[in-house]
């Protein structure tokens, strides 16, 4: 068992300061022993990514402290979101709470989030919780192409961030109905004419690659808004970078039998490949694309989150990191 506490630590020898609070799985799982798990071994099987591992041990240790954490945030930004319209004499309307999931291509962001929308739910103060993965706001193939971006599908300049940001902005100021676009893994592609719509929900959880990173600097030199700037909490989710090239890897040869084999699938004509070839092609792939995106632009962002989850090599989340300052 560890706790480490914010503060200055040693690191090489010279001293650094943390804002996070470490503690791993025991410690952190008895922080919520009175509450029931409400998930059955069927969810978790509904709820898990594909090629990810989730058990129920692993909702009632890790996910359900956190959904517990998170019920305490609603209540607790509501209570100051109403203090600011009392003091600008507004009435008070209850906007959505913002959650960003942040990680790597394949460490298991999707698995995480969609936990987290389960439980969420069955709080009886957040019924309403919707999800959204930022790759609908992926530049469609055609523009991608144009700009000469097809070989970095997933760095932040892929993505339309001005939409996205409008996206986050209009959900988290209460607007009726938000429109976004939707992003197909079978096409490879944005889906024409398919749209996600969110209705004011009480939580609003978004999740990608790149959720936590910086606002850009403007052409008139200054700094703009990011999207992280409109959540309530963040979430990134960490494992050691040769973890998740395997697990890349193992997805990747799992799917020649699933998505793969669909003639429907951008690719298809991976589906007939042996294990030796679907092993080189997709860890061409990582090496290509993925894991230098997640070194330059995905991990530089771990430290802006309220909450990191490290996973080990079975996927089990084994340490947390609380942001206490
Ligand atoms: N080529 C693909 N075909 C079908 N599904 C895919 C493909 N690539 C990824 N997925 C699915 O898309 C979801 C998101 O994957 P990814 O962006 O790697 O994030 P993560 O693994 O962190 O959830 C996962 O559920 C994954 O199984
Ligand atoms: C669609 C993704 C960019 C993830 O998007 P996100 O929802 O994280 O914004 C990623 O899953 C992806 O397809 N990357 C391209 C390289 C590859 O095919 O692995």
């Amino acid at each position: 068992m560890s706790e480490r506490s914010p503060g200055t630590q040693q690191a090489n020898g010279a001293e650094t300061f943390t804002p996070f609070v470490e503690l791993d799985r025991p410690m952190w799982s008895r922080l919520s022993m009175e509450l029931q798990s409400p998930l059955t071994v069927e969810d978790a099987q509904r709820l898990r990514g594909l090629g990810d591992v989730l058990s129920l041990e692993e909702i009632r240790e890790v996910y359900l402290p956190l959904s517990r954490l998170l019920n305490l945030y609603v209540a607790a930004a509501g209570e100051l979101h109403a203090a600011t319209t009392t003091f600008l004499g507004e009435k008070t309307t209850r906007t959505p709470f913002v959650i960003g999931v942040a990680g790597s291509v394949a460490v298991g962001k999707s698995t995480t989030a969609r936990v987290l929308q389960e439980l969420l739910r069955r709080w009886p103060d957040t019924p309403n919780v919707e999800l959204v993965t930022t790759d609908g706001f992926l530049y469609p193939n055609a523009e991608l192409e144009r700009r000469g971006l097809m070989q970095r599908k997933g760095f932040p300049e892929s993505y339309d961030r001005r939409r996205l940001l409008r996206f986050v902005s209009e959900v988290k100021s209460g607007a009726e109905e938000v429109r976004a676009p939707w992003y197909s893994h079978l096409s490879y592609d944005i889906v024409p004419g398919r749209e996600v719509v969110v209705r004011r929900p009480d939580v609003l959880i978004v999740e990608g690659l790149n959720v936590l990173a910086p606002a850009r600097p403007r052409a008139d030199g200054r700094t703009g808004l990011a999207v992280s700037d409109f959540f309530d909490f963040s979430i990134y989710v960490d494992a050691k970078t040769s973890y998740i090239e395997e697990w890349y890897i193992q997805r990747f040869q799992s799917l020649r039998s699933g998505a793969f084999a669909n003639p429907e699938s951008y690719f298809h004509r991976y589906a007939d490949l042996t294990d030796d070839e679907a092993h080189t092609t997709a860890r061409g792939i990582w090496k290509r694309i993925n894991e230098p995106n997640l070194i330059m632009n995905v991990l530089p962002t771990r430290g802006r989150a309220q909450l990191v989850l490290t996973k080990e090599a079975d996927h089990s989340i084994r340490r947390m990191l609380l942001r206490k300052t």
